[in-house]
């Protein structure tokens, strides 16, 4: 099996709220694909089942044809929308706990990257602006030699001059056989790294279409196409 990633009719509840519903999907290697959808479409939620954190749902998901679960967790590398360092670290003790904890992190990319976040190794993380936390996210992130790359929102925070060279940064540093899934509210400054885009909408999946088709056959922006489909919610 070829995919990278592949889900089959998942569904997933919260009590009363269907967060997703009866999603299929399929990405092969290779691929930047945007996860676009308004607040509560549930984007976070079907990241968080690929990478494995959700186990209660309905239907199947495979990661590079393994059944999500530990196997498919050691080549799937998830950057949350909530840090997952410690407050007490210094950035030169998260790039350690990464090391320590992922048999796949490159420390020569790590450190390649935090020179090009312009992060400093002894900054506390604790005294990170929310941009610069997420710029160290993504430098734990990317720095795994994973085969599928789920961000969550992760230039949220940076500012829009940096929010381009931070791009730039991702399309250099991931590795081309692999998969990188973006979710975001950013449709426009981001669609220029897209080779494909998923919509979501209260949690059924709308639209899963190439760039390029979209660019061709409707002569618009994935921007544009995004507030065809969601107008200006
Ligand atoms: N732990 C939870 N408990 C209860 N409801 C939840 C939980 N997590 C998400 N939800 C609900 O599920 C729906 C989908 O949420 P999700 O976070 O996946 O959406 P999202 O598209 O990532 O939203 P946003 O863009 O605002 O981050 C929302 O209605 C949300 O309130």
């Amino acid at each position: 099996m070829s995919d990278l990633l592949q889900l089959e009719g998942v569904s997933k509840s919260y009590g009363a709220k269907r967060a997703l519903n009866s999603v299929s999907l399929t990405i092969g290697p290779g691929k930047i694909v945007g996860l676009l959808g308004s607040n509560g479409s549930g984007k976070s939620t079907l990241m968080k089942i690929a990478a494995g954190l959700i186990p209660n749902y309905v239907g199947h998901v495979w990661i590079n044809g393994q059944p999500v679960g530990r196997t498919s967790r050691s080549f799937t590398s998830f950057m949350p929308d909530q840090p997952l360092t410690e407050s007490w670290m210094r950035v030169k003790d998260a790039i350690a706990f990464y090391k320590d904890f992922y048999a796949d992190f490159d420390t020569e990319k790590a450190n390649d990257m935090l020179k090009f976040m312009r992060l400093e190794r002894d900054a506390r993380v604790s005294s990170l602006s929310k941009g610069m936390q997420e710029r160290l996210q993504l430098t734990l992130a990317l720095s795994r030699n994973a085969r599928l790359y789920l961000l969550d929102e992760p230039i949220g925070g940076v500012d829009p001059v940096a929010r381009g060279k931070i791009l730039d940064a991702i399309v250099e540093y991931y590795d081309e056989n692999s998969s990188l899934l973006i979710a975001t509210h950013l449709v426009q400054d981001i669609e220029r790294i897209f080779d494909e885009v998923v919509f979501l909408k209260d949690g059924k999946l709308v639209l899963h279409e190439e760039v390029e088709t979209i660019r061709a056959n409707n002569g618009q922006s994935v921007d544009e196409k995004f507030k065809d489909v969601f107008g200006d919610a």
